[in-house]
């Protein structure tokens, strides 16, 4: 069975929220979209409300989705992501090294997990050049 991975693309004023991971180790430093995997029994939408909650402490309304579902390289899961926007709370870096906001032009300014690059090029539209 494949492992859902659920990430939201959290957009403010033209620009989301690119999230630098602290670990594993092997991950630490590179940029991903907020989330984690859907436990067992509990709806996508739930888990990425849940994660949100956990990782930024912030409330957040899921929108539509985003680019492609992605295979991840390991092949055990898939990864699929939501627009979303905050709806209470500033974004904290509960479990993460670093935030960031990012504009369309800043995309390529932090080094993304590989399997978000084709989610970062359907999100270029959304955001502010
Ligand atoms: N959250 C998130 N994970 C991603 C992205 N891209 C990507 O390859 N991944 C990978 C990294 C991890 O191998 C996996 C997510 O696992 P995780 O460790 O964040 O999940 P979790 O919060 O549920 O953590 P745990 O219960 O396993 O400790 O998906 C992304 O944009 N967001």
């Amino acid at each position: 069975m494949l492992q859902l991975i659920v990430g939201a693309a959290i957009v403010r004023d033209g620009r989301v929220l690119a999230c630098a991971r602290a670990e594993p180790p092997e991950l630490a430093g590179r940029w991903e979209f907020p989330g984690g995997k859907v436990e067992p029994g509990e709806l996508e939408v739930d888990a990425l409300l849940r994660e949100i909650d956990e990782e930024l402490a912030v409330k957040v309304e899921v929108g539509e989705r985003v680019g492609p579902d992605v295979l991840l390289p390991h092949g055990k899961a898939v990864l699929r992501v939501w627009l979303a926007s905050l709806v209470e709370g500033e974004p904290q870096a509960v479990e993460h090294e670093e935030l960031r906001w990012l504009a369309a032009g800043e995309l390529d300014s932090v080094d993304w997990l590989p399997a978000d690059a084709p989610i970062v090029e359907a999100l270029r539209g959304y955001l502010v050049p």
